[in-house]
């Protein structure tokens, strides 16, 4: 579904290029999550902004479903960006504090003059409930929902258009672990039931290992090593993820963890 070859991206610094992106070639099929791990500033977030059509390459090419995402113009860009959504660390980037979760739910069906008013709040109700949310929490408002179910709300809003692939960058890192569990199994569901892809950008193997079917380490803006998650996370090739797993502390799948599926 998404193919990322030989990607090299970077940013104008001064009067000169910085490559931050080097030659990365990656892929995310449907009904798969792929876990991109690396440590900050290596260029993970760069990486998701050329892959969702935000910043354009220097070399190398984004197809989805075939298609090359940086030469998409019009209706074409404004689908693409249905199928491809973004979920973020913080649901505030996404949410707004005054709107109602209702209301955040309802807008990209209105902006995409999707349905009725009608349809629009059946479809909110079925976006609610795909994530787990009682349907009371539609009447409040961002700061009145703990973290977890903010993200939840950021998630449920992501879904709203009916997305192929999300591309989420560390959407768990700023929640306890407990509930870091729960938005993990969530995004689980969604790939067993919607056949969603995912692409779960984060700096921590121990989430990795808890919901990705395959991962790819970056570092410094490549990437050094990839393949199934349990292959890499028990027999890894590279020194850097032999590294970046010692120092990752084993988590308990327990009640709450799932195994990748
Ligand atoms: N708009 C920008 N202009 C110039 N340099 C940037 C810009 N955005 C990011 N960078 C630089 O690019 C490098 C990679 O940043 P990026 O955000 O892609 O890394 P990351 O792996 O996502 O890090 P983090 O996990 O901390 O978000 C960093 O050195 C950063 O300072």
């Amino acid at each position: 579904m998404l193919e990322v070859e030989r990607l090299t991206a970077g940013y104008l610094g001064g009067r000169h290029r910085v490559t931050v992106v080097k030659d990365v070639t990656i892929r995310v099929d449907g009904g798969e999550i792929v876990g991109l791990v690396g440590e900050s500033g290596c260029g993970k977030t760069t990486l998701a902004r050329v892959i969702t059509g935000l910043d354009r390459p220097s070399a190398g090419v984004v197809r989805f479903a075939g298609v090359d995402v940086h030469t998409l113009r019009g209706r074409a860009l404004r689908d693409h960006r249905r199928h491809v959504q973004m979920v973020f660390q913080d649901p505030y980037l996404t949410l707004s504090p005054r709107q109602r979760v209702r209301q955040a739910l309802a807008e990209p069906l209105r902006i995409h003059r999707i349905g009725d008013s009608r349809a629009r709040s059946a479809r909110v109700d079925e976006l609610l409930d795909l994530v787990g949310l009682d349907p009371g929490v539609g009447e409040r408002r961002p700061r009145q929902l703990s973290g977890g179910q903010r993200q939840r709300v950021a998630i449920a809003r992501a879904l709203a258009l009916g997305p192929r692939l999300l591309v989420c960058d560390e959407p768990v890192t700023a929640l306890d672990v407990s509930v870091q569990a729960k938005v993990l199994n969530l995004l689980c569901d969604l790939r067993d039931r919607l056949g969603l892809g995912c692409l779960f950008i984060t700096h921590d193997l121990a989430v990795v290992r808890q919901l990705a079917d395959r991962v790819a380490v970056m570092r410094d803006g490549r990437i050094v090593e990839q393949g199934p998650t349990l292959e890499v996370t028990t027999t890894p090739r590279h020194p850097y993820t032999r590294a970046l797993l010692a120092a990752t502390p084993t988590i308990d799948a327990g009640s709450e963890g799932r195994p990748p599926g």
